[in-house]
């Protein structure tokens, strides 16, 4: 049997971090080309593996995990046992884990305890591996003697061993939990016959939203069980959909399968279930600009500043009121804005060239300088403009969060922008071609992102992301991720062959 091999993109909530908690306010992500991959295939009955499975993450040191399957009588249906007997490092993966039971409970529910059975009489092998992007590269460029810059990162090899255990590696925050569990779920569904592959095969359609909201309601799910929390969920829903403009679904919904293991699953995770209230308004980021991430290599306690943010907006409801409406209006409008881009070259491409092509050799400042400039490029360049004063905004919107709290301290210290991260961006969109940039999702010491022009056609000096590029290499740990706006929609199924470097591991024992 082939193997079912399905991938689903990293994220960027480029704005909505923190008010995206609460289903008034929106938050806008992008989905990267950066990656996860589950790849399954049946393990080797000759080998007693019935029953058995295998998962295999071939980047870190000692990460591989053996289970046993059983079919258990629950009170309300039938169960999967999912138990550990192995694992190289000693301990458990409770992601994993928990994701594997939780797809069979429902493979159970819906396909039927026999099919379920047959398709375990070999056991399994799986593998899980995230593109490199997920990961800081930073040591592995010094190891092989390499300037921190994108043709470097181009050359590391695909899925290249961390050199380290699961828990000691150094994330960029791309989202690694939820587009792990998310291509783990849905690959486990595909291969066990829940849904068909075809519904991953091509962009989301009105026939194949029911396979995909079947995921995304598991995957929600199983990451918040793992997490022991419910978050906004904005990460698990662009691995499934894509790019988007994202409203959380109420937590009553998944709240008594957190509450009670042995309750069915369908019931509360189908499609058809209206308690899942999220909304998903497609999105994208106008064309020929480009995404570009920095891995700052310091990281921040998410969870931290979450709980922090949201005692203060509990203890000074109308302070924050005021400020969340403001920056879900300034959030809002940054979408329409990058929206109203992309219509403008649907409707006029060469004069939206045009003005990319000229604003990617000035500094926003100079934008304006050529008063020869006419219609229609005049409103294109506005919009352009309207997006980087946008980002510019947005920012200092939230650092007065961080100044709002002083009286009353609870707040201090926390870091949403940190002082590095602003001189950072300063410094990266005051460059000419740069639209704008952020801190994004929680903020913190994590990361940034910028949006840069990046024309079809040569330059006749160097290219915005060239000059980026100079920039960052003159800072100590600033290296940017090869990571981009994903241009293929969230769950994707994959053929093994085709994805570099992953048959080579899949096939080594
Ligand atoms: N590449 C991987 N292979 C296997 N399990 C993983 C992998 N990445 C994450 N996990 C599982 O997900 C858990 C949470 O991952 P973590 O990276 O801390 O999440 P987040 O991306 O939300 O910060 C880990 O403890 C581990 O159980
Ligand atoms: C605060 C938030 O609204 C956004 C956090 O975004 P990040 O991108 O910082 O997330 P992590 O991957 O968990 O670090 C919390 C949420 O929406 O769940």
């Amino acid at each position: 049997m082939a193997s079912t091999v399905v991938s689903s993109p990293g994220k960027v909530l480029l704005a909505g971090g923190y008010l995206v908690l609460d289903p008034q306010y929106s938050g806008v992500v992008v989905a990267t080309s950066s990656r996860f991959y589950t790849a399954i295939r049946p393990g080797n009955a000759a080998e007693g593996g019935s029953n058995t499975i295998r998962v295999r993450s071939a980047q870190f040191v000692d990460a591989t995990w053996v289970y046993r399957f059983k079919v258990h009588d629950g009170p309300n249906a039938p169960q999967a046992g999912v138990a550990q007997v192995a694992s190289s490092s000693g301990s458990g993966n409770k992601f994993v884990q928990l994701a594997l039971e939780k797809t069979l409970s429902l493979a159970l529910e819906i396909t039927g305890v026999q099919a379920v059975i047959s398709a375990l009489a070999s056991g399994l092998e799986i593998m899980i591996v995230g593109d490199n992007d997920f990961y800081s590269q930073q040591e592995q460029l010094q190891k092989m003697g390499l300037p921190p810059d994108l043709a470097s990162l181009a050359r590391i090899p695909p899925f290249a061993p961390t050199g380290v255990m699961l828990p000691d590696v150094s994330k960029t925050g791309l989202g690694s939990s939820a587009a792990l569990i998310t291509s783990l779920v849905t690959a486990l569904l595909v291969h066990f016959t829940v849904v068909p592959p075809s519904a991953f095969a091509g962009p989301v359609s009105q026939s194949s939203r029911q396979a995909r909201e079947l995921a995304h309601n598991l995957a929600q799910f199983v990451h918040c069980f793992a997490q022991g929390k419910v978050g906004s969920g904005f990460d698990v829903a662009s691995a499934v959909f894509g790019s988007q403009i994202y409203k959380r679904f109420s937590p009553e919904v998944i709240q008594p399968l957190m509450e009670d293991a042995t309750l069915p699953l369908a019931p509360i995770l189908r499609p058809e279930n209206v308690a899942w209230n999220y909304r998903v308004e497609p999105f994208c980021l106008p064309p020929h600009t480009r995404l570009l991430l920095a891995d700052i290599h310091a990281g921040s306690n998410t969870p931290l500043l979450v709980s922090q943010v949201l005692r203060w907006r509990k203890e000074k409801a109308a302070e924050a009121h005021a400020l969340w409406t403001a920056l879900d209006q300034l959030n809002m409008s940054l979408a329409a804005t990058l929206r109203r881009l992309t219509e403008f070259y649907s409707a006029d491409s060469q004069e939206y060239l045009k003005t990319l092509k000229y604003i990617s050799s000035l500094q926003s400042v100079q934008w304006f300088a050529n008063t020869m400039m006419e219609q229609p490029q005049i409103s294109c360049l506005e919009a352009f403009y309207e997006a980087h004063l946008l980002t510019e905004v947005i920012p200092r919107f939230s650092m007065s969060l961080k100044h709002a709290q002083h009286p009353m301290g609870t707040l201090s210290g926390v870091e949403i922008e940190p002082e590095q991260q602003t001189r950072l961006l300063d410094e990266s969109v005051s460059l000419a071609g740069i639209i704008g940039g952020g801190v994004p999702g929680a903020g913190g010491f994590d990361a940034i992102w910028l949006l840069v022009c990046d024309p079809p056609e040569d330059l006749p000096d160097m290219r915005p992301l060239s000059r980026i590029e100079r920039l960052w290499s003159s800072k100590a740990g600033v290296t940017p991720l090869l990571a981009e706006e994903s241009d293929r929609p969230g769950l994707c199924i994959e053929s093994l062959a085709e994805v570099p470097g992953l048959k080579e591991l899949v096939n080594a024992v």
